[in-house]
């Protein structure tokens, strides 16, 4: 082994913890070096989070432009020019790719593009995407943010019929005719009704008896209900046997639903049905590093992993996958480095999917609750009774909280409606600090924002639900 170059930071993948942790130590003046093999600052601005929003906010004007008599306008005919679509979303990620130099930069981090492999403790060997020759890089301490990639599930004919991820999806310069997605989960969801918008046949398939079968049935048969409206076929109860044919030309997806054989023809076809971490070929073992059953990295409540001096954050830890969570995770490793003692138990984690309405959940819904045994009261009120929503043409939905049985704390929340993920922040508050629903109440909230509805949702009894 060649003598390798040594840095007190080596971090492994430039997504959110990973950046977070190179600006960190960098601007304390350590030596720091990032290997990223494609993606600067990773996933969710090049491929996942961002570009997805962009995609379905153009997908929103798409649907202004279809709604326009209802606004009093008169549009003669709209067309969406799918190539321009694509260029708006990478003018944004080229703009984020700038900021992102610029903080790589400030903090002084050597930026390496290339594939780290560990060949040894705290030691790995990167082959360099220039082809220039492969440098190995020593860390007094390592980090380890490598994310995670779609999973394509081992269905005969899946992976021969090129399925779009994703990736793909949000690639896309033309508009396909007929999108067949596999999986009614977050990915699912958010690009059926923003391909929808933008002029696709979409025929949505889920496995499990509803989409989003861990939330709540009245948030699954809101979504359910605004989607038919807008043409998108959702199937549940889908058992997939095999796939035939290849995504962009001809595809068919053979299988059951609801028992009942059936084959659904489409022109493309998206697998949305999960992740899988990306900790494959990466030597761990010879790092000392061990994963679970899972395949992610083996991580201890402060995301210490089995080697020491080695930590792994966000999706490959096996974290709630979001963003706002693996930066969470650089958070508690950060405050360990400097003596802290934060843990990933009993953390929050707020969630949002991007559909229009969109639905946002913090805390124990009422399925959990059930689940869990834990008695409530209820407050939920329409999202009509927020008069804001009166003035956007936008009244669909509801929002919930749950408050408990004998005290007046708060459980948890969930809206479905216009903006409601801009309401989680003061129940998180309140939650984190164990103040009492009436605090949220109380608060004087300005007239006419969605926010007011933090008083709407209490404006009714609260009903004690038994469970
Ligand atoms: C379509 C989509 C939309 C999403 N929308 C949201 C959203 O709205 N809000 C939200 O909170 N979350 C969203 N998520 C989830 C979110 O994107 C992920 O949870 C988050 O990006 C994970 O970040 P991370 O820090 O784990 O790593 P990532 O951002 O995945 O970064 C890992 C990096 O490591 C690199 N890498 C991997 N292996 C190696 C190696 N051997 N050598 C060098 N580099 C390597 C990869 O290239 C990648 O850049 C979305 C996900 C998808 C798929
Ligand atoms: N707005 C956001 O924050 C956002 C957006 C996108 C993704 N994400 C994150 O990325 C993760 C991955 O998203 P995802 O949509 O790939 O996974 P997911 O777990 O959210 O949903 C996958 C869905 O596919 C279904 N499924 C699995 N195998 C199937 C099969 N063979 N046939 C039919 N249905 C099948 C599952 O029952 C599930 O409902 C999310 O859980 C979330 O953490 C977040």
């Amino acid at each position: 082994m060649p003598e390798p170059e040594v840095y007190d930071a080596v971090v492994i993948g430039s997504g959110e913890a990973g950046k977070f942790m190179c600006w960190h130590l960098g601007s304390l003046g350590q030596r720091v070096v990032v290997v990223e093999r494609r993606y600067l600052g990773g996933a969710c601005p090049n491929i996942a989070c961002l570009p997805s929003k962009n995609v379905i906010h153009t997908a929103k004007v798409a649907s202004y432009f279809r709604r326009a008599e209802e606004f009093g306008m008169r549009v003669d005919g709209f067309r969406v020019d799918m190539a321009g679509v694509h260029a708006n979303k990478q003018r944004m990620i080229e703009g984020l790719h700038a900021l992102h130099r610029s903080k790589f930069e400030a903090s002084h981090t050597t930026f390496l593009w290339g594939s780290a492999k560990f060949v040894g403790d705290r030691t790995v060997d990167v082959t360099m995407n220039d082809g220039r020759e492969t440098r190995t890089l020593r860390g007094t301490r390592v980090f380890l943010d490598i994310g995670s990639r779609a999973t394509l599930e081992p269905i005969p004919g899946l992976a021969d019929a090129k399925p779009l991820t994703h990736v793909e999806a949000l690639d896309l310069t033309i508009l396909p005719k007929h999108l067949v997605i596999l999986g009614g989960g977050y990915v699912g969801l958010e690009l059926a009704q923003a391909m929808r918008r933008l002029g696709s046949k979409v025929t949505v398939l889920e496995r499990s008896e509803r989409i989003l079968p861990r939330e709540d049935a009245d948030v699954a048969d809101g979504i359910a209900q605004v989607f038919a409206g807008e043409g998108i076929e959702i199937l549940t109860q889908a058992k997939v046997s095999r796939i035939e044919g290849r995504s962009g030309d001809a595809v068919r997806v053979v299988g059951t639903i609801a028992g009942e054989e059936r084959s659904i023809a489409g022109s493309h076809l998206l697998v949305a049905t999960g992740r899988t971490p990306n900790t494959d070929g990466l030597g761990l073992a010879k790092g000392g590093i061990a994963l679970t059953p899972n395949g992610y990295v083996k991580v201890n409540d402060r995301l210490e992993t089995t080697a020491e001096n080695v930590w792994a954050m966000g999706d490959c830890a096996g974290s709630p996958k979001f963003t706002h969570i693996s930066y969470e995770d650089f958070r508690i490793v950060r405050d360990n480095l400097d003596g802290g003692h934060r843990s990933t138990v009993g953390r929050q984690v707020p969630s949002c999917i991007f559909t229009d309405p969109e639905f946002a959940r913090v805390g124990l819904n009422e399925s959990e609750a059930r689940e869990k045994k834990i008695p409530y009261r209820l407050a939920k009120a329409p999202m009509a009774a927020v008069l804001r929503t009166r003035t956007l043409n936008e009244t669909r939905g509801f929002l919930k909280a749950l408050i408990g049985a004998k005290d007046d704390k708060v459980l948890g929340f969930t809206g479905f409606g216009w903006s409601v993920g801009e309401l989680l922040p003061p129940f998180q508050l309140a939650m984190k600090h164990d103040l009492p629903y009436t605090a949220i109440d109380d608060l004087v909230v300005t007239h006419p924002t969605i926010a007011e509805g933090l008083g709407v949702v209490f404006s009714g009894k609260l009903v004690p639900i038994s469970v």
